[in-house]
């Protein structure tokens, strides 16, 4: 069984999910690294050569193989959740955590950075408000936990985290 992460690009996925496997002393593996992996290249390479859909398949079966095997944390790629079997696969098999981040809060944390290929448009901030319109609802299918990122830090949302875990009784608990 795993922890896993979902959000729009730059709600926090892989540096909460991150800090939160080394808390909780777990694996952690981001989704998006697994998939460079197979590729042999980057996302951003990829995603121009050969397309989004082509992409897409290779996240589904990532997901598909990670969900499965992995034990711990597994930070996914924003669009994870765009496929039906990807959502029943992430809700069924994980305890599902989705990072809510306004557009304006996203925009914020990544618009210097070019390795995301869908906000290298002329307008970022209306494709982040597009996607948010499409997703917010595919995210929360998918969740079993909404923690809302605009003001905490990384820390502090790691400390929100754990206690949620730890209060739905999926941690084990500290003898005292
Ligand atoms: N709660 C937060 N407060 C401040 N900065 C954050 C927060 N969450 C993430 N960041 C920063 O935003 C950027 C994007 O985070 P990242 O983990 O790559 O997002 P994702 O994997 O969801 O796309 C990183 O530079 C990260 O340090
Ligand atoms: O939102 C998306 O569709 C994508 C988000 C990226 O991951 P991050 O959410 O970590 O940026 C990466 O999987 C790919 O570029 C597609
Ligand atoms: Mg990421």
């Amino acid at each position: 069984m795993s922890i896993i992460f979902v959000g729009l690009p730059g709600s926090g996925k892989t540096t909460i999910g991150r800090q939160l496997a080394r808390r909780l002393g777990l694996p952690f593996v981001d989704s998006d690294h697994v998939i460079e992996e197979r590729l042999g290249c980057s996302i951003r390479e990829y995603f121009a050569r050969e397309g989004e859909d082509n992409f897409r398949d290779v996240e589904q079966q990532v997901l598909d193989d990670l969900t499965q095997t992995h034990e711990g944390v597994i930070a996914t790629g924003g669009g994870a959740v765009l496929r039906p079997a990807n959502r029943q696969h992430l809700h069924e098999r994980g305890h599902v955590i989705y990072l809510r981040s306004t557009p304006e809060d996203v925009y914020r944390r990544v618009r210097h950075d070019t390795a995301r290929p869908l906000l290298q448009v002329d307008d970022p901030m209306a494709r982040l408000r597009a996607l948010y319109g499409t997703r917010d609802p595919l995210y929360r299918e998918a969740a079993h936990f909404v923690i809302e990122t605009g003001r905490p830090s990384v820390a502090t949302l790691v400390n929100m985290i754990t206690m949620q875990l730890e209060l739905a009784g999926l941690l084990p608990t500290k003898s005292s």
